[in-house]
C-alpha cells in the first residue's frame, strides 16, 4: 500500500479544510484501517502503523476512532492528536448499555443495499435500509442480484425505483464481472462503500467480484470474543480493484434501526408532506376530523400499505429513541416492545 496517495485513501476537501496551518506542520493525516482493543491500524501516504487509539482528553461518546476515520497523528511519535469530523458515521447503542454508543464505521460514501430478484425482495426491508442510509447521510444504492435468474428483472427494478424518486437501482449478476462493472462508478479511487443485505443475497460474491479476489469469504473477521482473543491481522477496509475501499465488519452486517427520525422523514417524505396538512398537529391519522392522510388514501394518492409501513417504522423509531409521545400513532398497531432488528438478521 506504499504507493497509495492520500486522495486514493479518500482524502478530500471536507477533511483537508479542517486541518490548521500549525497542524499541517506537526501532524500527518492517516485513515483507520482496522480497530482492535486499545489500538488502531492506520495508513497514509507511504505510511502504515498500529497506534494507541486513546485520544488525550476524550470525553467518551463518539470521541474515539473507528474504522474509516481520518486521524491526525504526531509526525514524530505517531501519537493520536485528533479525529477529524466525519462525513458520515454508522453507530448503534452499545449492547446492554443504552447510554453508550458503539461506533461501527465512519466516512462511508455509498451503502449498497443488496437484495435478490427472488423471494428475498421485500419492500419493507428495503425501506428500512434506506431509512438507515438517509439518517447517516450515506448515499444508498439498491443492488438487485440474481438478475440472471429471473425472466422479469425489470419488474424488481421498477418496484425498487418506486420507493424513492431519486433512488439508484442496479440489477446485476454478482458472479459476472462485466455485470458488476455497473457498480464500478461507486467504487472508484477515493470512494468508500459498504454492503448490507440478508444472508444468501450475494454479498460475499459481490465483494469478491469487486475486489477481484476470492478470499473475502474465507477471511476471519471476528470481533473480540470477550476473552481477550482477537485477530490482529484482519483488515476491515478492503481495497477494491477500481481503487476504492470496502468496509466490511460484523457491525455493518448487523446494522439495525436505532433513532432514525430524520431518515424516516426523508424516505417517507411523500407521506410526511401530506401529514402536515392534517387539521390537528397531533393527528393519529385514524378517526380524527380533517386528517389529510385518510383523505389522500381515499383519493388513491397515497398507498395504504406504504402508510402502514411508515407507521411501523416511526413507532419503532419512537421506541428506540425513548420518546414518550410521538407521531404517528395508531390505536391498533401500537405495541409494547417491538423488536427493532431487521427481520432477517
Ligand atoms: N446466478 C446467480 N447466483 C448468485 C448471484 N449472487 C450470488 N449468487 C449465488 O448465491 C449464493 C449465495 O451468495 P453469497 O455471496 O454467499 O451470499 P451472502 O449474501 O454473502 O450470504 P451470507 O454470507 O450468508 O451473508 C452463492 O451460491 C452465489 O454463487 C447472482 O447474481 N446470480
Ligand atoms: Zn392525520
Amino acid at each position: 500500500m506504499s504507493d497509495v496517495t492520500l486522495a486514493q485513501f479518500g482524502w478530500r476537501a471536507f477533511f483537508s479544510k479542517q486541518v490548521s496551518a500549525e497542524e499541517k506542520i506537526c501532524c500527518r493525516p492517516v485513515r483507520v484501517m482496522s480497530v482492535h482493543r486499545g489500538r488502531v491500524t492506520v495508513a497514509g501516504e507511504g505510511f502504515e502503523d498500529s497506534i494507541v487509539s486513546t485520544l488525550p482528553g476524550a470525553e467518551g461518546g463518539e470521541d474515539r476512532p473507528t474504522v474509516g476515520d481520518w486521524l491526525l497523528i504526531d509526525h514524530d511519535n505517531h501519537g493520536l492528536k485528533r479525529i477529524l469530523d466525519r462525513a458520515s458515521l454508522f453507530k448503534r447503542p452499545a449492547p446492554g448499555d443504552d447510554r453508550r454508543v458503539q461506533l461501527i464505521a465512519a466516512n462511508i460514501d455509498t451503502l449498497f443495499v443488496v437484495t435478490s430478484c427472488n423471494r428475498d425482495f421485500n419492500v419493507a426491508r428495503l425501506e428500512r435500509y434506506l431509512v438507515l442510509a438517509r439518517e447517516v447521510g450515506v448515499r444508498p444504492v439498491v443492488v438487485l442480484t440474481k438478475a440472471d435468474q429471473t425472466p422479469v428483472p425489470g419488474r424488481f427494478a421498477d418496484a425498487a425505483r418506486a420507493l424513492q424518486s431519486d433512488l439508484r437501482v442496479e440489477s446485476v449478476n454478482a458472479r459476472d464481472p462485466t455485470s458488476a462493472a455497473l457498480m464500478a462508478r461507486y467504487c472508484a479511487a477515493g470512494q468508500t462503500v459498504a454492503l448490507v443485505g440478508s444472508s444468501g443475497v450475494g454479498k460475499s460474491t459481490l465483494i469478491n467480484t469487486l475486489t477481484g479476489s476470492a478470499d473475502i469469504a474465507t477471511q476471519a473477521v471476528r470481533e473480540d470474543d470477550g476473552k481477550g482473543r482477537h485477530t490482529t491481522t484482519v483488515r476491515e477496509m478492503h481495497r477494491l480493484s477500481r481503487g476504492g475501499w470496502l468496509i466490511d465488519t460484523p457491525g455493518i452486517r448487523e446494522l439495525q434501526m436505532s433513532a432514525v427520525t430524520s431518515g424516516v422523514a426523508e424516505v417517507f417524505d411523500d407521506v410526511t408532506d401530506v401529514a402536515l396538512e392534517c387539521q390537528f398537529t397531533n393527528c393519529g391519522h385514524g378517526e380524527e376530523p380533517g386528517c389529510a392522510i385518510v383523505a389522500a388514501v381515499a383519493l388513491g394518492s397515497l398507498d395504504p400499505a406504504r402508510i402502514d409501513r411508515w407507521r411501523k417504522l416511526a413507532e419503532e423509531d419512537a421506541q428506540n429513541s425513548g420518546a414518550v409521545e410521538t407521531r404517528p400513532r395508531s390505536r391498533s398497531r401500537r405495541t409494547g416492545n417491538r423488536k427493532s432488528r431487521l427481520p432477517d438478521q
